[in-house]
């Protein structure tokens, strides 16, 4: 079964060149943000390039249920009229976050400071994973989580009457929890800190400077202390959501390793919290030009030219790293299978926690390849064989987990035989369009 009814199966045949333009949808980190900030801001936030992907989707209908406005105008083009901070009203029924984390994650931060009860579920993937990471800290606001063993979903969430700030320290390199919190914040009188040793993705930061809140974040030897005064008037925004650098890394990664390929792909983000793989890539040996940068949507972007790359030598990639490409591991570990020696990614533990746990399900799928690959708990070390080396011929277990749908089938564009996912539907919850995008450029995919 997939997450919206009977599972996918699609193959991926060796493709010939990849060419043309790849304009890929709005960025998913993004698209949630606006919903969310728009939702918590007096008055009508107008979004443009809006990710119309599933993940997203259950985020605008969430937003309604506590009380929001949001009407879709056109193909990306939203509006939200928002009930300002701390106006949320209690949803009348279950709140259903789909596949997505960071939607589930950071809508609990939203509510978790005003006095009201919701109670929040998943499909079969997200109630696996772990919401003790962001129930911890919201305790220290006076909220209190009610979940399944090992803090899973469904879970309820009684929002703190009086809430107090709060001063955190992150266990663990998230933005999930670091919006969380900030979220949570906005809602608490008085200043919020956030201490992050490791820098993550910085949207929430950004959105809500935005927005007109009251935050500074010190560079300290500490890490980034980001500091939230409580109880704002968020003024409503245009946003212009910038294209997903995590989605593109899949037509990027694709021309690398398909022979004679040379494509476009406009306007990707080079947010440094974001744009790790790209450095990788860059690293190994990849011909990718970063043409004509500029700022889009308040983020820095590059159009990128992306030409077949026969020479790519595997890397140790630099661990604190990570964070910048979290979700970009599975793509990297398919161009990894094509590239010379050794690839060695360390400090990726998160992967086990995501859609499904990333690094078994790319270890068993590159294995099926013919792929060498070792692993530990915290670390994914793939055995390249160069340029057209990878035998292919297998069906990889997606696990409801877009990227390794994405990836496998990437996998399968370059490989000697086809590569089939047992279940591609859960693209359509980052990259709808994935599959026309990708024929358009020249791939072969066939459903079934
Ligand atoms: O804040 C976000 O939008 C995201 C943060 C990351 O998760 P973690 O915070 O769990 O690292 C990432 O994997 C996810 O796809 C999106
Ligand atoms: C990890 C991801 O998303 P989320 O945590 O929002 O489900 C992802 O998109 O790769």
């Amino acid at each position: 079964m997939s997450a919206h009814g009977e599972a996918q199966p699609m193959t991926a045949h060796k493709s010939g060149p990849l060419k043309g333009r790849a304009e890929v949808p709005g960025d998913k980190s993004i698209s949630h943000r606006a919903l969310i900030f728009g939702a918590m801001a007096v008055g009508e936030t107008r979004v443009t390039g809006l990710l119309e992907g599933q993940d997203v989707l259950d985020t605008a209908k969430a937003m309604q249920a506590f009380g929001a406005e949001v009407t879709r105008h056109g193909q990306g083009e939203w509006s939200v009229h928002g009930v300002g901070v701390g106006g949320f009203r209690e949803p009348a029924d279950v709140i259903d976050c789909g596949n997505s984390g960071t939607g589930v994650r950071l809508i609990m931060g939203t509510m978790a400071t005003t006095a009201m009860t919701a109670t929040f579920t998943g499909d079969a993937s997200l109630r696996k994973r772990p919401m003790g990471r962001v129930t911890d800290p919201l305790s220290l606001f006076g909220a209190r989580a009610y979940g399944r063993a090992g803090g899973r979903l469904p879970m309820t969430v009684v929002g703190a009457a009086n809430p107090v700030p709060v001063r955190y320290a992150l266990p663990v390199a998230s933005a999930q929890v670091k919006s969380a919190v900030l979220l949570a914040g906005l809602n608490a009188p008085g200043q919020t800190v956030v201490i992050e040793k490791e820098p993550t993705r910085d949207h929430s930061e950004r959105m809500l400077l935005g927005f007109g809140a009251a935050l500074t974040v010190e560079k300290t030897a500490e890490g980034n202390v980001i500091t939230l005064t409580g109880r704002p008037e968020l003024r409503p925004q245009t946003v212009a959501v910038p294209r997903d650098p995590s989605s593109a890394a899949f037509p990027v990664c694709a021309a690398l390793i398909v022979e004679g390929s040379d494509i476009m792909v406009p306007g990707v983000s080079q947010n440094l919290t974001r744009n790790g793989l790209y450095l990788t890539l860059v690293e190994m040996g990849a011909d990718i030009e970063f043409q004509n940068p500029r700022e889009e949507g308040g983020e820095p972007v590059a159009d990128l030219r992306v030409r077949f790359s026969p020479g790519l030598k595997g890397i140790e990639v630099p661990e604190e790293r990570a964070p910048s490409m979290i979700d970009e591991y599975p793509v990297l570990s398919v161009v990894a299978a094509f590239a010379e020696g050794k690839t060695v990614m360390r400090g990726v533990k998160e992967l086990r926690v995501k859609e499904s746990d990333r690094i078994d399900a790319m270890a068993r799928g590159l294995e099926a390849c013919g792929v060498t690959v070792e692993e530990d708990e915290d670390t994914l070390i793939v055995h390249g064989l160069g340029a057209g080396g990878v035998a292919g011929g297998a069906t990889a277990r997606t696990h409801l987990d877009h990227r390794i749908a994405m990836s496998f089938l990437v996998c399968g564009m370059a490989s000697k035989k086809p590569v089939s996912v047992d279940d591609a539907s859960p693209i359509l919850t980052s990259f709808p369009i994935f599959e026309g995008l990708m024929t358009g450029l020249g791939a072969t995919l066939r459903r079934g």
